[in-house]
C-alpha cells in the first residue's frame, strides 16, 4: 500500500542528510571537496530516512495547519499521552502514568539536561561500548566524567559483559547509566534475562538510569522489545526517553518523550527545561500514534527485506565482510576487519572511493574500529547502488594494493 520504493528529492531542504555531512563527519566546512558532487553521494551515514513520513502524520499537522494560530504550545491535552499510552500497551504491554511525561525537544538535548541535573560534578556517566557517541557529549558537555563498558564480540554478536559492567557500576563515583535500549550501534535487542543481568546490578549500586528507547519500534518482524519499565516496575531512579522521530521519519520536528518517574527529578527538569513544544510536532506525533500502525508494518517487512538483501550482498561481493541483521533499527553494523587496518579512516574511504557516506570507525566512541554502519532505511534501489559502490571499492583497494606491492 505504501510506496517505500519512492526516491524523493531532499536538495534544498535544509537537511543534514545532504547538507551537513561534511562538518559531521569530517569536521570540515563546505570548502572539502570530493570527486563527486553533492547529489551524486549514496547517502547511507545520519540515522533519518529516506521514506515520506505516513500520510496520516501529514493529514494530523493539515488539520493543526487549518486552525491557523500557532501561539506559545504545550502539551496540555491529555489525548497526547492518550496516544502514547495506548501505543506503549499495545506494544509493550507497559503503563506509566501521565503525571510522569515531560516533554523534550530531542532525546540529545534530554541528556545534556539530565547529565547536569542527575551527577554531581565530580561524578560519572556509565555506558556501553560501542555506544552512539552522543552519549559520551552528554557527559562532557556536563563537565562528568564518562566510563565504558565494552561490549563482548563473539563471532559477530555482541553481548554484555557483565562482570565488567558490575565491576565499574560499583565505583560510588559512577551515579548514572545510559543505556540504549535497543542498542546502536550494534542492533541488539536486549533480552529479559539480560535486562534483569542490568537491573540486578543498577538496583545492587542505587544507579539511576536513562534508558534510551528512541529505536524500540523499529524491530525485524521476530523481535520483541521490552523496556526497562517493565523489568523494574518500582525503581525510582528510572527515566524512560521513547520517540516518534525515528520510527516515523519525524526527527525535525523536534518532539521526544521523557518519562521521568523520581517526583524530585521531573520537579528540576519542569523547573529548568524550556517548557514549550511546536504545535505542528505535537499533531505529527499523536497522529503517528494514533493511526501510524499500518505504515509501520509495512515499514518494518520493508527493512526487513533490505537487511536480508544486505546479507546477501555481503556475503556474494565481501566474502570476509562480517555482518548480522541487526534484531533492531534500520541500521547495519560491519565487521571490515578483514579489510582494512584498525586505524584506517573509513567514512574518509568510501566517500573518495565509493561516493558513498556512510559512519563507522572510531565514530562510536571506543571498541568500534575496522566497522562501518549503514543506514538501511532508503529505496532497496538505492540500497543495491550503494552496496556495489561499497564492495567495488574495497575490492578494488585490494587489487590496486596487491598490484602495488
Ligand atoms: C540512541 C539514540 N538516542 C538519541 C538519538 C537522537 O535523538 P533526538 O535528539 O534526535 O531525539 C539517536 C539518533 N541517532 C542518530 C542520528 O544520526 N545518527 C544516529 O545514530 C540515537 O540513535
Amino acid at each position: 500500500m505504501y510506496n517505500f520504493d519512492e526516491v524523493i528529492d531532499r536538495r534544498h531542504t535544509n537537511a543534514m542528510n545532504t547538507d551537513g555531512f561534511r562538518g559531521y563527519i569530517f569536521h570540515a566546512d563546505d570548502s572539502m571537496t570530493f570527486p563527486y558532487k553533492d547529489e551524486e553521494f549514496i547517502r547511507m551515514w545520519v540515522a533519518d530516512m529516506e521514506f515520506a513520513t505516513p500520510d496520516v502524520v501529514i493529514d494530523g499537522m493539515r488539520e493543526r495547519l487549518d486552525k491557523r494560530i500557532f501561539g506559545y504550545t504545550r502539551v496540555f491535552e491529555k489525548s497526547y499521552y492518550d496516544a502514547l499510552a495506548a501505543w506503549c500497551k499495545a506494544r509493550y504491554d507497559w503503563s506509566f502514568d501521565r503525571k510522569e511525561l515531560v516533554m523534550s525537544n530531542g532525546i540529545i538535548p534530554a541528556l545534556f539536561e539530565m547529565v547536569e541535573y542527575i551527577c554531581k560534578p565530580d561524578e560519572k556517566v556509565l555506558f556501553l561500548t560501542p555506544s552512539y557517541a552522543y552519549f559520551k557529549y552528554a557527559a562532557e558537555a556536563g563537565n562528568r566524567e564518562y566510563v565504558c563498558s565494552d561490549l563482548v564480540y563473539e563471532d559477530g554478536r555482541y553481548s554484555i559483559d557483565f562482570d565488567d559492567f558490575a565491576k565499574k557500576a560499583a565505583d560510588e563515583k559512577t551515579s548514572l547509566l545510559i543505556l540504549c535500549n535497543p542498542h546502536n550501534p550494534s542492533g541488539r535487542v536486549w533480552t529479559e534475562e539480560e535486562l534483569k543481568g542490568l537491573a540486578k546490578i543498577i538496583e545492587e549500586n542505587s544507579l539511576w538510569v536513562i534508558s534510551d528507547e528512541i529505536h524500540c519500534d523499529l524491530l525485524r518482524c521476530n523481535q520483541k522489545h521490552i523496556p526497562l519499565g517493565k523489568v523494574m516496575p518500582d525503581y525510582q531512579r528510572l527515566v524512560t526517553c521513547m520517540a516518534p522521530s525515528k520510527t516515523f521519519n519525524l526527527a525535525g520536528m523536534m518532539i521526544s518523550n521523557v518519562i521521568i518517574r523520581d517526583e524530585g527529578l521531573r520537579s528540576v527538569w519542569l523547573d529548568k527545561h524550556y517548557n514549550f513544544d511546536n504545535p505542528l510536532s505535537i499533531a505529527a506525533a499523536q497522529s503517528a500514534y494514533e493511526k501510524g500502525q499500518p505504515w509501520l508494518e509495512e515499514l518494518r517487512v520493508y527493512l526487513d527485506e533490505n537487511f536480508r538483501f544486505t546479507q546477501e550482498y555481503l556475503a556474494e561481493h565481501l566474502p570476509k565482510a562480517k555482518f548480522r541483521i541487526s534484531e533492531a533499527t534500520y541500521l547495519a553494523w560491519v565487521d571490515l576487519n578483514e579489510y582494512f587496518e584498525p586505524d584506517e579512516n573509513l567514512p574518509l574511504f568510501f566517500a573518495y572511493k565509493a561516493g558513498v557516506l556512510l559512519e563507522g570507525g572510531n565514530m562510536f566512541v571506543q571498541h568500534s574500529d575496522g566497522f562501518i554502519r549503514l543506514n538501511l532505511a532508503c529505496p532497496k534501489a538505492t540500497l543495491a547502488e550503494g552496496l556495489r559502490r561499497i564492495c567495488e571499492a574495497v575490492n578494488t583497494k585490494h587489487t590496486e594494493k596487491y598490484l602495488g606491492e
